[in-house]
C-alpha cells in the first residue's frame, strides 16, 4: 500500500477551464500546433502553474523557467523512444502537463496524487524516480550505453537537463569525463538561470557568470573563418590571438571552453524562453554524434513578477493569493511556529558566538536550513559547499585534522551521499565533525527520495561515532553543545516539522545516558527522538486506562545505554521502541543487538518504527499515524501487549 504505486488516484481533479492544454493528451499532440499555439500553450501551462501553488506548498519558481524547453523538447524529440531525464526532478511539472497528465494535476503533492517527482508509476515518460541532485548525465548516458546494446540499429537519443545548481556535483564531472571516454551520443542541456535555491556559489558559478554573456558559440561549426567572423575586437588584438593558436582565439570567443576540453562539443548560449531559436537549437544537435552541450539561459520564476524576483522564497513557496492583476502576490500564509530547524540555526548561532573554532557547512541549502542569519554574521565560518554534500564531510574532515570544529548540517536524506567520507574522512580518523541532520524522519509531499528514514541505521554502522536524537526542541542545543566539546564524531537528528518541548528538568547530556522521564511498573515505553513526546502523550493515554508504564528518552542510538535500560527492560511486561526510521537496522536493532549481548531478555520488545518499504508523499501526521507512531498507536500496541484489548482512543 505505501509503495510507489501507479493510481487510482485516491483524490478526485477538479476541472479547470483551459484551451489548448487538456487537448494535450500526448507530448505528439504538439505537433500540429502553430507558434502562436505553442506561445498560448506556454501561457496556459504557466497559468497551471500559479493556480496549483496558490493552495499547496509546491517547485514553483524552477518550473516557471522551463516551460518553453519542455515544450521545444517534447516537439524535436519523440520521448517515446528517445530518453529524456530532468535532473533532480522538481522541475518536471511541465513535463508532467505535456505527458497526458494534465487531468490529475490538482492532486500533485497530495497523498495518492501524482508525485511532484518524476515517477515511472505515473507515465513512460518518466524513467526514474529522482528528487536527489546531479545523477542525471551518468543515467543518460547508462541509458545511451543500454539502448546501444539491447536496442541495436534504432539510433535513440538520450538527453539530460541539468540545472546549473546541481552542475557542480562531482558525480556530473564522472559522467562527463565517461561520456567524452566512450564518444556516446548524448545531448547535455546545461538549464542555466543563475540559481540553485539559493544563489548558486563557487568557482563554476563565476564561470558561467562569464559563459552566459559570451558572444553564441556553435561548436559544430569548426572552421577558423567562421570563428573570424564572430570576433568582436580588431587588428592587433585578434592578430595576436590568432598567433596564439585556435584554442586561445576560441577562448575569447566563447563560454564553453571548459566544456569542450572535456570532450563536449558546446552550443550557446541560446534564449531559454524563445520556443523558435530553443526548437531550432533542438533541431540542430538532434543528430549530431559525439556529447553535446546545449548552453540555455533561463529566468528562475520567468512570467510571475514575484517568482522571477525573489527566486529563493518562489522555490517552494507556502500558499498564496495573486491579486486581480494575476501578478502580485497578496498573500503568503507564512507559519509563525518555531520549527525544529529554526531550534538548530539558533543552536549553531550561539555556538559560532561562542568559539571561534566552530565552523558551519551547509551543502547549497542555506535557506532550508536557515541559516541566512548565520551566513551574514560569521561569512567567515560559514560554508556553502553547493550541491557537493560527499565534498563537503572530507571537507570537514579536513578542518576538524587542523583543529576546527565543522559543523555539517545537511538533510539526512541528501547525506546518503556522503556514507563513504562519513567512514573514511570523519569516523576512521575518529575526528570532532559533528552532523546535524535535518528533515530526519518522513518530509511530508517531498516523498521517498526527500523522507530521511534511514540515519538511526546508516550512521551507528561505524565505529567510534556518537549518534544522538533530541527528544525535544530544547535537546538540540544541548546535544550539540555537548558534541561540540566531545572528543570524537557525533550526530544528531530532527524532523521537519513544528518544535515540541516536554516541560521537565532535563538532565544534562551525559555521554551514552538516556533519560528516565517517568516510572511505572506496567511497561516499557522507549520512545526514541521525536518519539519522546508521543510516547509521553501515549503514558497519559495509557493511565486513563489504569496502565502505570516507564517512559525513557534514550537519546543516545549509540552507545546504548543498557546500565540503565537493562534492568527496566528485565522487569517490564512489555517494551516498546518507537523510532521515525525504518525498522531495518534503527534504534530497535541496536537494542535488541545490545540486549542480546548482555543476555537481557528481548522476547517481550515490539519494534514499532516505519517499515521496509519506499513511504509515498503524503501528510506526515497522516502515515505516522498509518504505522502506529502516534500517541494511539503507542497507547494501542501497549494495551494489546499488555493483553488488555484495544478500545477505540
Ligand atoms: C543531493 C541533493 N542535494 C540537495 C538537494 C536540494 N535541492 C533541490 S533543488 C536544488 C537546487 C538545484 O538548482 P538547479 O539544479 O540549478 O535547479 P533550478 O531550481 O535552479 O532550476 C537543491 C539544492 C537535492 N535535491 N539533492
Ligand atoms: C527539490 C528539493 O530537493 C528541494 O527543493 C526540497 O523540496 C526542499 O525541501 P524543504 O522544503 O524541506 O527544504
Ligand atoms: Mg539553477
Amino acid at each position: 500500500m505505501h509503495a510507489l504505486s501507479r493510481s487510482p488516484l485516491s483524490v478526485q481533479p477538479r476541472p479547470v477551464p483551459y484551451d489548448i492544454l487538456p487537448r494535450i493528451h500526448d507530448p505528439r499532440d504538439l505537433d500540429g500546433l502553430t507558434d502562436a499555439q505553442l506561445e498560448q500553450l506556454a501561457a496556459e501551462i504557466r497559468e497551471r502553474l500559479c493556480s496549483i501553488v496558490s493552495d499547496r506548498a509546491a517547485h514553483f519558481a524552477s518550473n516557471l523557467g522551463v516551460v518553453e524547453l519542455a515544450i521545444a523538447l517534447h516537439k524535436v524529440f519523440d520521448f517515446k523512444t528517445d530518453r529524456l531525464i530532468w535532473d533532480t526532478g522538481h522541475q518536471i511539472y511541465p513535463h508532467k502537463l505535456l505527458t497526458g497528465r494534465f487531468p490529475q494535476f490538482e492532486t500533485l503533492r497530495e497523498r495518492g496524487g501524482l508525485m511532484g517527482y518524476p515517477n515511472p508509476e505515473e507515465s513512460d515518460y518518466d524513467l526514474f524516480v529522482t528528487g536527489h541532485a546531479g545523477s542525471s548525465v551518468s543515467t543518460s548516458l547508462g541509458l545511451k550505453a543500454g539502448d546501444d546494446l539491447v536496442h541495436k540499429g534504432e539510433d535513440r537519443k538520450s538527453v539530460a537537463v541539468i540545472g546549473d545548481g546541481a552542475l557542480p556535483s562531482g558525480v556530473v564531472f564522472e559522467a562527463f569525463n565517461n561520456a567524452a571516454g566512450l564518444q556516446k551520443d548524448l545531448l547535455v542541456i546545461l538549464n542555466d538561470n543563475e540559481m540553485g535555491i539559493c544563489p548558486r556559489v563557487g568557482g563554476l558559478a563565476s564561470y558561467l557568470d562569464s559563459a552566459r554573456t559570451a558572444p553564441y558559440y556553435d561548436g559544430l561549426k569548426k572552421d577558423v573563418a567562421w570563428l573570424l567572423n564572430k570576433i568582436p575586437v580588431v587588428g592587433e588584438q585578434s592578430t595576436k590571438l590568432l598567433s596564439q593558436g585556435k584554442d586561445a582565439l576560441k577562448h575569447f570567443l566563447h563560454g564553453g571552453m571548459l566544456f569542450e576540453e572535456l570532450g563536449f562539443r558546446y552550443i550557446g548560449p541560446v534564449d531559454g524562453h524563445d520556443l523558435k531559436t530553443l526548437t531550432a537549437a533542438l533541431e540542430r544537435v538532434k543528430h549530431v554524434r559525439g556529447p553535446v552541450l546545449l548552453h540555455v539561459l533561463t529566468e528562475k520564476g520567468h512570467g510571475f513578477a514575484p517568482a522571477a524576483s525573489d527566486p529563493v522564497t518562489f522555490h517552494t513557496p507556502a500558499p498564496f493569493q495573486r491579486d486581480d492583476s494575476g501578478q502580485e502576490v497578496a498573500e503568503i500564509r507564512t507559519s509563525s511556529t518555531k520549527a525544529y530547524t529554526n531550534y538548530a540555526a539558533d543552536a549553531i548561532h550561539a555556538a559560532l558566538s561562542r568559539d571561534d573554532r566552530v565552523a558551519v557547512m551547509t551543502a547549497a541549502m542555506c535557506q532550508g536550513n536557515k541559516l541566512e542569519k548565520v551566513r551574514a554574521d560569521f561569512p567567515d565560518r560559514f560554508f556553502d559547499t553547493g550541491i557537493c554534500e560527499g565534498h563537503a564531510v572530507a571537507f570537514a574532515g579536513g578542518m576538524a585534522k587542523a583543529g576546527a570544529r565543522p559543523i555539517v548540517d545537511i538533510y539526512s536524506t541528501f547525506l546518503q551521499r556522503s556514507f563513504d567520507h562519513i567512514f573514511q574522512e570523519v569516523a576512521l580518523q575518529n575526528l570532532p565533525v559533528t552532523f546535524m541532520l535535518d528533515r530526519a524522519g518522513l518530509c511530508g509531499p517531498d516523498g521517498a527520495t526527500h523522507h530521511g528514514v534511514f540515519d538511526n541505521s546508516y550512521m551507528r554502522v561505524f565505529p567510534n561515532m556518537t549518534v544522538m536524537a533530541p527528544g525535544d526542541a530544547g535537546e538540540i542545543k544541548a546535544m550539540l553543545d555537548f558534541s561540540l566539546q566531545h572528543d570524537g564524531p557525533c550526530s544528531l537528528r530532527y524532523p521537519k516539522t513544528a518544535a515540541v518541548t516536554v516541560d521537565r528538568h532535563a538532565p544534562p547530556i551525559e555521554h551514552g545516558k538516556a533519560e528516565v522521564y517517568e516510572n511505572g511498573p506496567d511497561g516499557l515505553l522507549i520512545g526514541c527522538g521525536i518519539m519522546f513526546p508521543v510516547a509521553v502523550a501515549a503514558a497519559e493515554k495509557l493511565r486513563e486506562e489504569g496502565l502505570d508504564v516507564t517512559v525513557v528518552n534514550p537519546r543516545f542510538i549509540k552507545p546504548i545505554d543498557m546500565e540503565t535500560l537493562g534492568p527496566l527492560m528485565d522487569e517490564a511486561p512489555f517494551v516498546i521502541t518507537a523510532e521515525e526510521n525504518v525498522v531495518t537496522g534503527g534504534f530497535g536493532s541496536a537494542l535488541l543487538e545490545a540486549a542480546n549481548a548482555r543476555g537481557v531478555r528481548t522476547d517481550h520488545v515490539r519494534i514499532v518504527a516505519l517499515p521496509d518499504e519506499f513511504i509515498e508523499h503524503g501528510p506526515r501526521d497522516e502515515i505516522l499515524a498509518d504505522f502506529g507512531l502516534d500517541a494511539d498507536g503507542l497507547r494501542n500496541t501497549a494495551l494489546s501487549l499488555a493483553d488488555r484489548g484495544v478500545t477505540a482512543a
